[in-house]
């Protein structure tokens, strides 16, 4: 099942926040490599001062997105904006408020991580030299890699090349972060400290766009969702929105399963199914306790009732078909 970009299934259409909101916005923006659509015309709506999780399994179209949002690679079609200003045309005044992790910049093996970074300082003609040292201090010690500043690139780990890379994002006050897969290759406490970071920086009114196939990422420290779906984007939604859809279904044990199946429907449950000794359908708005009054009344006989809540997992399965890494 998919559905169009902006909606969730079965939710009534919301109207779009306006333009000025959204830190990102694009409109049929679309990649084609050769004979493979990448990205197949994505409305993208991440609203400032949202946290917003670009999901989707590999291969999906996320990295293709984030190089055309920041401008590394020409759309095929469509057009976009940051921060309220049409790109590319607005590149160089917004991009200096942008801060990006993408296939990390090229850091220079021999040379230090803080060695790095005054590189790059130096190369940003909109910082000022006289500061740098406390710029490269600072993001430093917010990726947490003071202990580790004089070591050459080449010893970092994986990990540290990372937080390096987020360093390097960080080292101008940044509006807009667009991350992608920021805790790839760290591990479990990298993880949660990047994890903490992002929240940090988004308690400070910073938008995040970060991408991930990771589910749990998205609900540990995302507010908004977008689901990437083979190039395409096939919901977006503010994540208590995406939660509230997530159907909750009653369940009845019972000797007679048809007759129970009947009352459902009756009832007007929606997906009712039965087999041995149980029945079942999704509530919708549908009280537990009215459907138990029902059987009751038309002598069923029940011997268990539950109510089960899909989780956002099952959602995301049925957008895409798709599972998705559930660890981390
Ligand atoms: N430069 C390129 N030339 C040809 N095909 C490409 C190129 N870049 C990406 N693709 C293809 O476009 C599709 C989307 O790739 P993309 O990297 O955007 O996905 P993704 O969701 O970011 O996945 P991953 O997490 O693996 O990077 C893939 O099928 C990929 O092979």
């Amino acid at each position: 099942m998919t559905t169009s970009a902006g909606t969730i299934p079965g939710a009534a259409p919301t109207a779009p926040p306006p333009a000025s909101a959204l830190a990102v916005q694009s409109h049929g923006l679309t990649k084609r490599f050769g004979r493979q659509l990448a990205v197949d015309g994505i409305d993208l709506a991440v609203p400032r001062g949202s946290v917003f999780g670009f999901l989707g399994p590999n291969g999906s179209g996320k990295t293709t997105t984030i190089r055309m949002l920041l401008g590394l690679i020409r759309p095929t079609a469509g057009r976009h904006s940051l921060l309220g200003l049409p790109m590319p045309a607005g590149a160089a005044a917004v991009l200096p408020r942008v801060g990006a992790l993408v296939e990390g910049p090229a850091f220079h093996p021999y040379l230090s991580g803080a060695a790095n970074l005054r590189r790059l300082d130096a190369a940003d003609r909109t910082a000022d030299p006289g500061t740098a040292d406390r710029r490269i201090g600072a993001a430093l010690e917010r990726v947490g890699l003071t202990a580790a500043a004089a070591k050459r690139f080449r010893a970092y780990s994986l990990g540290m090349r990372q937080r390096l890379a987020l360093a390097a994002a960080l080292l101008a006050p940044r509006d807009l972060l667009i991350l992608d897969e920021p805790t790839n290759g760290l591990d479990p406490q990298g993880t949660r400290e990047v994890r903490g970071l992002i929240g940090e920086l988004a308690g400070e009114g910073v938008t995040v766009l970060l991408s991930t196939h990771l589910l749990a990422e998205v609900e540990q420290v995302c507010t908004h969702v977008g689901v990437m779906h083979r190039g395409r984007l096939v919901a977006q939604a503010p994540l208590p929105e995406l939660r509230a859809r997530t159907a909750a279904r009653a369940r009845v044990r019972t000797d007679r399963p048809d007759e129970a199946a009947r009352v459902l429907t009756e009832l007007g449950l929606d997906r009712v199914e039965h087999s041995a000794g149980t029945a079942s359908g999704d509530l919708g708005d549908v009280p537990p306790e009215a459907v138990v009054v029902a059987l009751v009344g038309a002598g069923v006989p029940v011997r268990g009732f539950a109510v089960a809540t899909a989780d956002l997992e099952e959602l995301f399965v049925s957008l895409t078909g798709e599972g998705f890494d559930v660890s981390g």
